[in-house]
């Protein structure tokens, strides 16, 4: 591990004691420490050279923490910064937050604290000592809520890639923006709320942050708020002490201690009853959280992402959602798309999950859709969007048999589908449309005439050519002149057409490198 002498670090506050307090402290855990007084004097540090991490106070004589930030981030400066405000401002905070900063601390700055949240900018793990009883089990579910919460081990990653990025596929404009967002709020502690129809992706979107996070070596936990009995909820996300209620006969962890150090994931967090919103509140405020029993509070260094189908602000207005909360969760909001609102990637994304049913099923070649199947599809509604997609391929790929699924297969009611695109989709097929990439696979792709024009070819055809490459190494065991030789191509081509779409053969399968890198 690097050692704390690595790291260099600027502290930025005009008063001298505290200016004192903050590097004596840091020059304790054995950073290298920088202190200046004023946004200029920071500036004039900054020109000269690089920091880790730049620990500023928000109000200067000659400016705030804030025009710092803002001159870090136009330089495209890699500092991570901590914002310190004032207390009772949270509006502050949450500005710095959407405005690039980390993380931020509130006066009095408790000096704990402090250390944790300098650790986790750096990356390091906390200096403070987790939860001071024995935790049983790192998976904290109960028997009875089994179900509610899903927990991934620290997945060893190739820098730079993404598993649960790679599994988004579409190339839409509102797809490309949720993944330049990912990327954008993967490099700060600002809690993220995802908003989209149920089966849009919002999961994937959550595990995606993570992954990209420099959180990624620590675990992610989902949890889904609706599926916990309300009287269990305080045990469940705090943990618990032996003895605290009847049948507690061991200590146990909470999300919270089992989330250390990565990212805690609130699907469905408008289900949340008022009472325990109050204590969630609570825990963001003070980063600390007592498990049920305990006298003493124990920091936490969890990232907060949460999910909702729901309309948080209309929830707020009628009284259901703390306005409190709402305003701490929403720091940064992305909005996955419904699926249909986005049907240029529908055969992206059925190629995708036909791909993944094969796998499954141990069958390959994937069945494909017949063009007929397909624009079928595309006046479907999607009320599920992408999971009822799923359903309704897993069923169409049962039914079919074979290779190809087409329009019965589907079983699809006609009175449910859309009658405007019925016309559009039916036209190119009677005059026989000719398809997009064939290479993509027959039928995978309706006819050209029907699909949404990309909005950015370059960009599309990219994907197009990097998901061959992918497919192409999978098949023929990462072996890039086998995989080549499939695709006409010799070694040489096809190590050029890796190199310049990021795709790397690594230890146990296919990474891609992502721009950002
Ligand atoms: N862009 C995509 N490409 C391919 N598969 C996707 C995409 N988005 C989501 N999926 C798949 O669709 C399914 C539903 O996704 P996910 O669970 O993330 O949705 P959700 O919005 O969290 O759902 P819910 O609201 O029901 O909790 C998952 O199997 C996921 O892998």
């Amino acid at each position: 591990m690097t050692s704390a002498s690595h790291y260099s670090l600027l502290v930025v506050d005009d008063e001298p004691d505290l200016r004192t307090l903050y590097e004596l402290t840091l020059l304790r855990e054995g950073y290298d420490v920088e202190a200046a007084a004023t946004v200029e004097d920071a500036w004039a540090r900054l020109k000269d050279r690089t920091y880790s991490a730049v620990i500023t106070d928000m109000r200067l004589p000659d400016g705030t923490g804030l025009d710092l930030l803002r001159r870090l981030e136009e330089a495209g400066r890699r500092e991570k910064t901590i914002m310190i405000t004032a207390f009772g401002s949270p509006e502050n905070a949450v500005e710095a937050l959407k405005a690039g900063a980390y993380d931020y601390l509130t006066k009095p700055v408790d000096l704990k604290q402090f250390r944790t949240v300098v650790a986790s900018a750096l990356g390091r793990p906390s200096a403070v000592p987790a939860s001071g009883a024995a935790a049983s089990s790192a998976v904290p579910a109960a028997p009875h809520t089994r179900g509610s919460v899903r927990v991934t081990a620290p997945a060893v990653l190739v820098t730079g890639a993404s598993g649960a990025m790679e599994r988004m596929a579409g190339m839409s404009p509102a797809m490309q923006q949720v993944r330049s967002l990912i990327e954008k709020v993967a490099r700060s502690m600002a809690p993220v709320l995802v908003q989209g129809e149920s089966g849009t992706g919002k999961e994937l979107v959550a595990r995606s942050i993570h992954e990209v996070s420099a959180r990624r070596g620590q675990p992610f936990i989902a949890v889904n708020c609706g599926a916990i009995p309300e009287q269990l909820l305080e045990a469940e996300f705090f943990g618990y002490r032996k003895g605290a209620f009847t049948g507690a006969n061991e200590d146990r962890e909470g999300f919270f201690q089992a989330a250390r150090g990565g990212t805690l994931f609130l699907d469905e967090i408008g289900d949340l009853p008022l009472s325990m919103q109050s204590k969630l509140l609570r825990v963001i405020q003070e980063r600390a959280v007592r498990p049920v029993g305990a006298v003493a509070e124990t920091p936490i260094d969890v990232r907060i992402v949460s999910a909702t189908h729901k309309d948080l602000a209309a929830e707020v207005q009628a009284g259901r959602f703390r306005q409190d909360l709402y305003y701490r969760l929403n720091v940064i909001q992305i909005r996955v798309p419904a699926l249909r609102e986005r049907l240029e990637d529908l055969p992206l994304i059925c190629e995708r999950v036909l791909e993944r049913i094969a796998q499954d099923a141990e069958v390959w070649p994937p069945p494909r859709l017949t063009p007929a199947a397909l624009a079928h599809l595309a006046r479907y509604p999607f009320p599920g969007n992408i999971r009822e997609l799923e359903n309704l391929l897993h069923r169409a790929v049962a039914l079919s048999g074979g290779e190809w699924i087409d329009q019965p297969d589907l079983e699809l009611p006609d009175a449910v589908l859309n009658e405007t695109a019925l016309q559009e989709a039916d036209a190119p097929l009677v005059t026989g449309g000719v398809e997009l990439p064939a290479a993509r696979g027959a039928g995978a792709v309706p006819p050209a005439s029907q699909a949404p024009l990309p909005s950015d070819l370059a960009a599309y055809l990219d994907e197009v050519e990097r998901d061959i490459l992918i497919r192409a190494l999978e098949r023929h065991r990462y072996n890039r002149t086998a995989a080549g030789a499939s695709l006409g191509l010799s070694l040489r081509q096809m190590r050029y057409r890796m190199a310049r779409l990021g795709v790397m053969v690594a230890e146990h399968g296919v990474a891609v490198e992502s721009d950002d890198h």
